[in-house]
């Protein structure tokens, strides 16, 4: 890579952060990590920034191995950085201890994954419930939740059934709205389409987009799916351990 293209990717890059309002959802700024593997250093991110405003569905691409799933781990709060800052909902993160890193990520962060990973014992609706009860709302509120969040992903009818009883996108749809029961102001999904079938990943990404224009959350969404990542809000691009606007 040409010393010209180098700069103008970080130039790019910041400009990406330095754009966006400081209460945005989410607010990474030059975010660091490092991974040792045999002795060594594999450089992932090197210095990645980017802003998700609240309502807003930003796609995260990249080839494998650029670090996509480190970046969403990171700003999930489920691992640390080895450098950089990070503010979610207007709280910033960077210093906080393990248990009031994990009191921010339960009130402010969803998580969709590629695989739904329900509770294969618990119906739909009680999927969604126990979330809200592990956040200290009662049964009463969490049911209303769950039934509102159902019928917004079109399962009313589906409450009672398991997981083993819904289809994979039928499943999929409990996971997303089990990622906003606790009305989170950061959605973060890995592959969230990636074990569908074309219409199926076609009707999952549409109410996913609905939901998140419509409930004022800011989603970063890891993606293969170019076609997909086209039609989202902005599309962020990982190369070279920077993020870089596409
Ligand atoms: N815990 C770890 N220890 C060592 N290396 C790691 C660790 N986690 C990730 N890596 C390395 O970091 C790089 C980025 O991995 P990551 O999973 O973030 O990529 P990705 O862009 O999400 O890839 P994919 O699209 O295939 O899911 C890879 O080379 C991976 O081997």
């Amino acid at each position: 890579m040409t010393a010209t293209v180098e700069r103008s990717r970080t130039a790019r890059a910041a400009d990406a952060a330095v754009d966006a309002p400081a209460d945005g959802a989410l607010v990474l700024t030059d975010i660091r990590r490092s991974f040792t593997q045999a002795g060594d250093v594999l450089e992932v991110l090197r210095g990645a920034s980017c802003t998700v405003r609240p309502g807003e569905l930003v796609a995260l691409v990249g080839p494998s191995g650029a670090g996509k799933s480190t970046l969403l781990h990171i700003a999930g709060l489920l691992e640390h950085a080895d450098g950089g800052s990070i503010r979610v909902g207007g709280s910033d993160a960077t210093r906080l201890n393990d248990a009031a890193r994990t009191a921010l990520r339960r009130r402010t962060i969803g998580f969709v994954y590629q695989f739904h990973h329900l509770l294969p014992e618990f119906s739909a609706e009680e999927n969604i419930v126990l979330p809200q009860m592990i956040a200290g709302t009662a049964r009463s509120d969490a049911r209303v939740r769950a039934r509102e969040l159902l019928a917004l992903v079109g399962l009313e009818k589906r409450a009672g059934h398991r997981p083993a009883q819904l289809s994979g996108g039928e499943q999929q749809r409990v996971a997303i709205a089990r990622a906003l029961a606790n009305r989170p102001q950061v959605l973060i999904a890995d592959e969230p389409t990636g074990n569908l079938d074309h219409h199926t990943a076609e009707s999952v990404f549409a109410m996913l987009a609905d939901l998140v224009h419509g409930q004022g959350v800011g989603a970063l969404v890891a993606t293969h799916n170019l076609d997909l990542a086209r039609r989202m809000d902005r599309v962020l691009e990982m190369r070279d351990g920077l993020l870089v606007e596409v």
